[in-house]
């Protein structure tokens, strides 16, 4: 296990083998630019309250990510976070190990690359972590490390703070999407709270590998103490992957999954990945904050019209969290498991029989009454260069059950059967048509050759018809939903 650890003091002049990506997966470094995601001072003696939730409410809709100034956690708390996780991660390996497990349901926990145990991964990340429960603190506070001396003061009194400042930034989002204060905090139950360390070493190749890739976030909302000396987050906007410039002293938000399912995706949770230094490392803190396990998570029905219909089954926490630990849905969202994907596939074609008279009707397509049992489209909505598998599931009442290769392939039957359907008509009618072109030109018939063009262009509405159904089949990825 400890040879899998790369906070061990020894520096790598090559990187192994299986740390390397597939040429389509590398970060192409050089072509990231920065951005500077908004600036949110919530200090509400000089900002009107209005006004912040209004930024607020603008920076998750645009963006899902934001960086807050005057939020509350003094600038010696957060230097003195920076030092503990520093000093950890320098222990020695043999003192590190105390906490080291590749189970992703232990309270405390060391370990490295991603969060599901590393063993089963083909392609590990370039970082360290240490990630431990922290609410409520007496119940998890004993098992923290306590060594450096002031592990558990230092992140005891951040955690508290930064859970904190997370319930009303979550009250402000809540207002924003003009439901009462406390909705979303409501939903979430009785929240948990995680912490997690993150040591990215420097990186002999960084342009081979990752510190951690693409991914969203799963809980509700993700504070961040980015290191703002070394570059490395980066999040994907209109299709592209940038730089998060941070402000100093400030720190950064981002939007997790939960929020995305219960705004009905008017705020997306932020796809991020980090990218690693060749010469120097860089450690950031996360505070997670989660939903009860048996949190129900839906869109709120406040924000669910005729325009805008539910996008989302409702689920369980619990069944969403074990979904995400049990590393099936690596490089994907797992929450656009729960889409409901309102297209060609998901309507009902009624597909009429007659070779001249083929055609396609959707039928009333009723995203809102879709009952327990039915069947919702699931797609795998990828980062860039990654590749995914079309799923389908079918949600039982508010949970929903994921696993689905049964209905992954039946779906692909039906659609294969449909294309070969329109195939046949389009053959038919090729058909048809050539002998009314020849006959028509023959007997110098203008009706007949005028028919022949009426059969053109049922060629073309077949062949529209089979473009659409081969494009249902496409998956979605960060660009296109
Ligand atoms: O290290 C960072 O800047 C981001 C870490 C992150 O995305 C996470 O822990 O979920
Ligand atoms: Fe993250």
């Amino acid at each position: 296990m400890a040879e899998t650890l790369l906070s061990t003091g020894f520096r790598f002049d090559k990187l192994p083998e299986n740390y390397i990506r597939p040429e389509s997966e590398r970060p192409r470094l050089s072509e990231v630019v920065s951005l500077k995601v908004p600036l949110i001072d919530l200090d509400s003696s000089i900002i009107n309250r209005d006004e912040i939730v209004t930024q607020i409410g603008n920076a998750c809709r645009d963006f899902g990510i934001f960086q807050v100034t005057n939020h509350g956690i003094s600038t010696e708390s957060i230097q003195k976070v920076f030092t503990v996780t520093k000093e950890f991660f320098q222990l020695p390996v043999e003192e590190k190990m105390r906490y080291y497990s590749n189970d992703p349901s232990k309270k405390v926990r060391l370990s490295t690359s991603r969060y599901f145990n590393v063993e089963n991964e083909k392609v590990h990340n370039w970082r360290d972590f240490l990630r431990f429960y922290s609410n409520p603190l007496e119940e998890f506070v004993n098992d923290w490390p306590t060594n450096p001396q002031s592990f558990k003061d230092v992140m005891g009194k951040y955690s508290r703070e930064s859970r904190e400042l997370g319930f009303k930034l979550v009250g402000a989002i809540s207002e924003s999407l003009g439901l009462e204060t406390d909705y979303i905090e409501r939903v979430l139950g009785k929240v948990s709270h995680h912490m997690t360390m993150n040591y990215y070493p420097a990186c002999p190749e960084p342009d081979l590998t990752f510190g951690f890739p693409a991914h969203t976030d799963k809980g509700a909302l993700t504070i961040l103490l980015p290191d703002d000396k070394v570059a490395g987050l980066q999040m994907l906007k209109d299709g592209k992957w940038f730089f998060v410039d941070s402000h100093p002293n400030s720190l950064l938000v981002n939007l997790g999954d939960q929020i995305q399912a219960l705004s009905n995706g008017r705020y997306k949770s932020v796809w991020h990945r980090v990218t690693v230094n060749s010469n120097q490392e860089r450690i950031s803190v996360g505070s997670f904050l989660l939903p009860a396990n048996d949190a129900v998570i839906a869109p709120a029905k406040e924000l669910i019209s005729e325009e805008s219909p539910a996008m989302y089954k409702s689920f369980i926490y619990e069944d969403y969290d074990n979904k995400i630990l049990s590393g099936s849905v690596v490089d994907e969202k797992c929450l656009e498991i729960l889409v409901f994907w309102v297209s060609l596939k998901t309507q009902q074609l009624r597909v009429g029989r007659s070779w001249r008279n083929l055609f396609l009707v959707p039928e009333e397509m009723e995203v809102h009454n879709l009952q327990s049992g039915q069947i919702i489209e699931i797609h795998g909505n990828l980062p860039m260069g990654a590749t995914s598998v079309g799923m389908s599931k079918i949600c039982r009442g508010a949970t929903c059950d994921f696993s689905d290769s049964e209905t992954i392939s039946r779906d692909a039957k039906e659609r294969s059967a449909l294309m070969q359907e329109l195939l046949m008509a389009i053959v038919l009618c090729v058909l048809f048509m050539s002998v009314e072109v020849v006959g028509g030109m023959k007997a110098n018939s203008l009706s007949i050759l005028t028919d022949a063009t009426h059969l053109l262009s049922d060629v073309a509405a077949f062949a529209i018809s089979l473009f659409s159904l081969w494009a249902s089949g496409w998956e979605a990825n960060p660009r296109q939903s």
